[in-house]
């Protein structure tokens, strides 16, 4: 679906993804790291924010692999690669359904001919609705986005990313900022979305990590030093010693897994 060969982006003398191999198939995949191992750096390059130092980014189209390594974010949007961002990033002042909407005719390709045609404008307006439903938020389509609690908000951002129906979607952190009663929310709609989509998830929620994913690759110091399902990368002195540091599952009240050194989730 989405491959890397030799990934690198270098901040002056820190390389902050470095020569990373990736291949992400049709699978819930987790990118999980401590605080600074490259994870968003590796989303910037996927979607071209940012220009790798070196190597290559690929994307399966029927039986070939189109080099996207110097697509614009734009351009990486239109081949299908979808992303929510760690930050929470709606228009406030729309409402709920014209943020997926606009996303959706963004998607088409058709911003201007929208418009001017009643009958686009409706489909993409249903299209937008269906994504609310899909998220849980279609109650709220009318409402101003600035009211959504936090957690909305990332439900939303998720419904934006589905808007124009990727075959990619790069989840980065969709539970950060959400309230604990929220959580299993959360972990259900990445577990929806991965069932037809590709889905690559950074998360900080161990928990979540370990019960979603089909597989997990860990970043550490921009290198991949661990891939495979996660009860052998949780096992993993390496992934261990660097990460994961005592991990044990439903231990996160405790602050350890976090990616924060100080405890906590981030
Ligand atoms: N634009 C930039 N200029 C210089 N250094 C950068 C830039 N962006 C990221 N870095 C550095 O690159 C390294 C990787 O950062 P990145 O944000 O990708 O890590 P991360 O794994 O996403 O961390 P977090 O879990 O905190 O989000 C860090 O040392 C960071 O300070």
């Amino acid at each position: 679906m989405l491959r890397t060969r030799g990934l690198t982006k270098s901040f002056g003398g820190l390389v902050a993804v470095d020569d990373v191999d990736f291949e992400l198939g049709t699978e819930l995949c987790s990118l999980i790291g401590p605080n600074g191992a490259g994870k968003t750096t590796f989303f910037n390059l996927l979607t071209g924010v940012l220009e790798p130092t070196a190597g290559t980014v690929e994307l399966r189209r029927d039986d070939a692999w189109d080099d996207i390594t110097d697509a614009s974010p734009h351009e990486t949007a239109q081949r299908g690669i979808h992303r929510s961002y760690q930050v929470t990033n709606v228009f406030p002042n729309s409402t709920v359904l014209e943020n997926v909407r606009i996303a959706e005719q963004a998607a088409g390709n058709d911003s201007t001919a929208l418009w001017r045609n009643v009958d686009h404008f409706e489909a993409y307006a249903e299209r937008a609705y269906a994504k609310l439903d899909r998220v849980g938020l279609s109650h709220r389509a009318e409402e101003a986005a600035s009211t959504l609690s936090h957690g909305a908000k990332r439900k939303l951002e998720v419904a934006v990313a589905l808007a124009g129906d990727p075959a990619v979607l790069l989840l980065d952190e969709p539970n950060a900022g959400v309230s604990s009663e929220s959580v299993d929310e959360v972990r259900d709609l990445i577990e929806d979305v991965a069932e037809d989509h590709a889905v690559l998830l950074v998360e900080h929620n161990m928990d979540i990590v370990m019960d979603v994913s089909e597989r997990v690759v860990v970043l550490h110091q921009g290198a991949v030093i661990a891939d495979g399902p996660p009860e052998d990368v949780r096992s993993n002195p390496d992934v261990q010693s660097a990460y994961l540091g005592g991990y044990e599952p439903g231990s996160l009240d405790d602050g350890a897994a976090s990616g924060d050194p100080e405890g906590g989730l981030s």
